[in-house]
């Protein structure tokens, strides 16, 4: 099941149109996070550092319905509450409130300072107190987002503590799944509330796959072909990807023979762009600085998955208008494209999808999947051990696997982008791009 993501924005305009009223939705809110405090950790002393927004109000609910659990529980208020939602919540608190600043530490920690409201770094003594309090739990919790992380960019405002578990509400905010913010989250979960979002951004899930069909050919399966430049290496990497990944039919154009690939892979010495056959055009990994072969793909009228060096060549990002194009980039190559564009990462990823008229997979710890017509998935996150010379080619030769497979380029990226996080966690920390192809 993907789970939605909304902007602190969208956020409150669902809060707004909710079928509830808001003190329900702050109520619902404060019960599921005790709730998934309690299953989480049950049992020790709890500290809940409330402030004085809605975040805090969600501290003062959860702290009466973990008391009713029998909890021992202490609150400690940075701020008097300053919104009538909290101001209610923490009348119907009938616990002591301790001043923030001298409250002791405690084994579990539950962080309500500030949620989707934050609007500036918290003050350097209150972050201060926050690490410290933090280093003395032996559990921490955070109510929303960690305090200090801005929840539509996912930057740090004040140093933020890394918590064990956060627990987020009727939807999750892209800080959640961008970084730095997204280390920081531990465990995420989404607890129900009762608005209803309306989003076309969400966290990337196992994809249902096409089946064979009963009656399948190897070029119905879907053929990949793939251009070869000067690193045989990083095409191999591809091809054997596409090859793994369900392609009936991988076949590389190549002025030279390249080793080490599987036998059932062809390598043939001329074009054949003009095949009709060609479910998915692959070029760039390991192309190198021949922009003629660029031109060349960009003369067929084959879906495409345009990689690595690819990127660069390309120049003016309007040339891919009509391609039917996923483009791969990493940072550099999606600077090199597109230039410095303001905004979070997924602002930038959508502005290069509408820019160019194709699909963009953009990679990094926090990889993101962008539709010109404005869907944007968020990868879960994957291991660091992914960053490795040649994963970004196993990548590119995966999402060519599934695009030739028939799958919509949109929906064969995200796809990709998922098994591609989850091979990498069965191939382990040792891993080498190479290992990633025995695990898909
Ligand atoms: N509405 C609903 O129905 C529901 C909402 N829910 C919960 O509400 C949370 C959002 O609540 P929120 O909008 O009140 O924002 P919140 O994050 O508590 O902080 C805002 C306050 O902090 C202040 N402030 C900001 N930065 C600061 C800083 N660095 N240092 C000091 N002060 C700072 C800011 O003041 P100002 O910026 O105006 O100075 C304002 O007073 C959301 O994360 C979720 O937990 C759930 O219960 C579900 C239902
Ligand atoms: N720290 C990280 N955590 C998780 N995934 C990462 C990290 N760093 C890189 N990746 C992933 O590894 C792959 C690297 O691709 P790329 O940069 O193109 O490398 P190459 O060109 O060497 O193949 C991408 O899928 C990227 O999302
Ligand atoms: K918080």
């Amino acid at each position: 099941m993907t789970r939605p993501i909304l902007t602190a924005a969208r956020m409150r305009e669902a809060e707004l149109a909710a079928p509830v009223g808001l003190a329900e939705l702050m109520e619902q809110a404060g019960q599921s996070l005790a709730e998934a405090i309690f299953r989480h950790s049950a049992g020790p002393e709890t500290l809940i550092l409330c402030g004085p927004g809605n975040n805090g109000g969600d501290g003062y609910v959860a702290a009466r319905h973990l008391s009713a659990r029998g909890v021992k529980v202490r609150v400690a208020a940075l701020a008097e509450p300053t919104t009538d939602l909290a101001k209610v919540a923490r009348q119907r608190w009938d616990g002591p409130v301790e001043a923030f600043d001298g409250a002791a530490p405690a084994p579990l920690l539950v962080d309500c300072l500030f949620g989707t409201g934050l609007s500036r770094g918290l003050e350097p003594a209150v972050a201060e107190r926050l690490s410290v309090l933090a280093g003395s739990a032996r559990t921490v919790v955070a109510c929303d987002l960690p305090s200090g992380v801005e929840a539509d960019s996912g930057a740090l405002l004040s140093p933020v503590p890394t918590a064990d578990l956060t627990v987020t509400f009727g939807a999750l905010k892209p800080a959640h799944r961008l970084m730095p913010a997204m280390a920081r989250m531990g465990r995420l979960v989404l607890a129900h509330i009762a608005i209803e979002p309306d989003t076309r951004w969400f966290e990337l899930a196992e994809p249902d796959l096409p089946p064979v069909a009963e009656g399948a050919h190897k070029y119905s399966r879907g053929l990949v072909h793939a251009l070869a430049g000067s690193m045989p290496g990083a095409i191999a990497l591809s091809a054997t990807a596409a090859a793994r990944s369900g392609a009936g039919y991988v076949r590389i154009s190549t002025s030279a023979p390249i080793p080490g690939l599987p036998l059932s892979v062809v390598q043939v010495g001329d074009a054949q762009l003009g095949d009709p056959r060609i479910g998915c055009l692959l070029v760039g990994p390991g192309l190198g600085k021949l922009p003629q072969l660029l031109t060349l793909a960009l003369t067929s009228r084959a879906p495409k998955v345009i990689d690595a060096d690819a990127i660069g060549l390309v120049g003016e990002p309007d040339r891919l208008r009509g391609q039917d194009a996923i483009l791969t980039p990493h940072g550099g190559e999606f600077a090199q494209l597109f230039g410095d564009h303001p905004g979070s990462k997924a602002e930038q990823a959508l502005a290069a999808a509408a820019v160019s008229g194709s699909v963009v997979v953009y990679k990094g710890p926090d990889t993101l999947v962008a539709s010109p017509d404005g869907r944007l998935g968020f990868a879960p996150p994957a291991p660091a051990w992914l960053a490795t010379a040649g994963t970004g080619d196993v990548l590119a030769g995966i999402i060519a696997a599934l695009r030739a497979r028939g799958m919509p380029a949109f929906d064969a990226a995200c796809a990709g982008v998922w098994l591609h996080g989850r091979a990498a966690e069965r191939a382990g920390p040792a891993m080498i791009a190479d290992d990633l192809l025995e695990h898909l």
